[in-house]
């Protein structure tokens, strides 16, 4: 039977990369592409085509800011699919960003640039708001969404012949320090990316200790500095591509600019070809691209604290408990 791999954030950038990069490996999974809209489901689903014209490709509708949304599609992926082998939760926003070009300069005095390079640490600010649901936008879509989205299609994914596997877009951007308990949602702070990629790596250790034992695994991935709509609204398109020489002569010191999305979906095509008992659940896998342009993957150690994991899988849960109580009619 062909394996079923949902993906999110299908429509452009990493999601696209990878959904074309997916089906080359093999024609024979059955893609399910999850896209905000029927306009771009249909667009990406002919795009897909257009290169891999044997292809199953099907479609859902889901905006993950949206609770009622999440929901929706959850139970329509339940109705169509007895199965989910893969699901790659890539879909994510970076509102209104700011460059601190400053800190970059004192970066290069203090000789921190590198590092500022490569994680956008005392770089990149954001302004968050509330979204329709009453809950900080950055977290919902980036994380709560997503959470809920897996919760609801435990029966596809817990308890099949063959472990399933989930596969979270994170970041390097993501950073304890960003992240605190008493605020996971991050209000009071301009850092709600950062945050947000924390706690996406903090959910995914913990859903490891939940759900290995269903045979469900989490992995976490950073596709390195890719250029993509969510970077076209750091710097406007002309400027990155003026910067361009300058990023490849950058990428012989700091493998992760990847600067392609085909590049940055290289580990989430190389954990798609891993056993999942050989993972590190404490690991993030990062995809690299060498001076030369050769595709790699690093695996890195992550900065998280398994007790703050847990406390924040808990609220994790508190918060689901309210969600599921308010939309109670949209659930079976
Ligand atoms: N670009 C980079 O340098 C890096 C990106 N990442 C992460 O990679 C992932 C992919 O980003 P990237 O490809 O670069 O950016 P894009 O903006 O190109 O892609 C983001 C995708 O997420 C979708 N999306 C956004 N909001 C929602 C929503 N509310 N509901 C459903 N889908 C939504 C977008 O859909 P739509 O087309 O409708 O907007 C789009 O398909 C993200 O999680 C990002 O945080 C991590 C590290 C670096
Ligand atoms: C010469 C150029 C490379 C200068 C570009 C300066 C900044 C715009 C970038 C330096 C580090 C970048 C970075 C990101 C965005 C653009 C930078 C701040 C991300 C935050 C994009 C989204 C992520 O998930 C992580 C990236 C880390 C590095």
């Amino acid at each position: 039977m062909e394996r079923v791999v949902l993906v999110t954030g299908a429509s452009g950038g990493v999601g696209l990369a990878l959904c074309q990069r997916l089906l080359e490996e093999d024609g024979r999974i059955h893609l399910c592409i999850a896209c905000r809209n029927d306009q771009k489901s249909e667009a990406t689903r002919d795009l897909i085509l257009a290169a891999h014209p044997a292809a199953q490709v099907s479609t859902v509708e889901v905006d993950l800011g949206n609770l009622a949304s999440v929901l929706r599609v959850a139970q329509e992926l339940r109705c169509r699919f007895q199965r989910l082998d893969f699901v790659y939760l890539n879909a994510g926003i970076m509102p209104n960003p700011h460059v601190n070009f400053k800190a970059l300069w004192r970066g290069l005095l203090t000789g921190k640039l590198l590092h500022m390079l490569t994680t956008a640490e005392g770089v990149m600010t954001q302004t968050d708001r509330l979204n329709g649901d009453g809950l900080q936008e950055v977290f919902a879509t980036n994380l709560f969404g997503h959470f809920i989205l897996v919760r609801q299609l435990e029966s596809l994914l817990c308890g099949n012949e063959k472990p399933s596997r989930l596969i979270w877009t994170s970041s390097s951007n993501a950073r304890e320090s960003a992240f605190s308990l008493s605020d996971y949602q991050h209000a009071k702070g301009q850092e709600s990316y950062s945050s947000s990629k924390y706690a996406t790596d903090l959910t995914s250790v913990v859903l490891n200790r939940k759900f290995n034992n269903q045979g469900l695994y989490s992995s976490v991935v950073c596709p390195g500095l890719v250029m993509s709509n969510m970077t076209y609204r750091i710097l406007p398109v002309f400027l990155w591509k003026l910067l361009m020489p300058i990023m490849w002569l950058i990428r012989f010191f700091a493998k992760t600019y990847t600067l392609t999305p085909h590049n940055g979906a290289e580990a989430h095509v190389w954990l798609f070809k891993q056993k999942p008992e050989s993972l590190d659940a404490l690991v993030k896998y990062h995809s690299c691209t060498s001076g030369l342009g050769k595709n790699y993957v690093e695996p890195r150690k992550m900065d998280v604290d398994e007790e703050t994991a847990e406390k924040f899988y808990q609220k994790l849960l508190e918060l689901e408990k309210e969600t599921l109580e308010k939309y109670s009619d949209l659930l079976d």
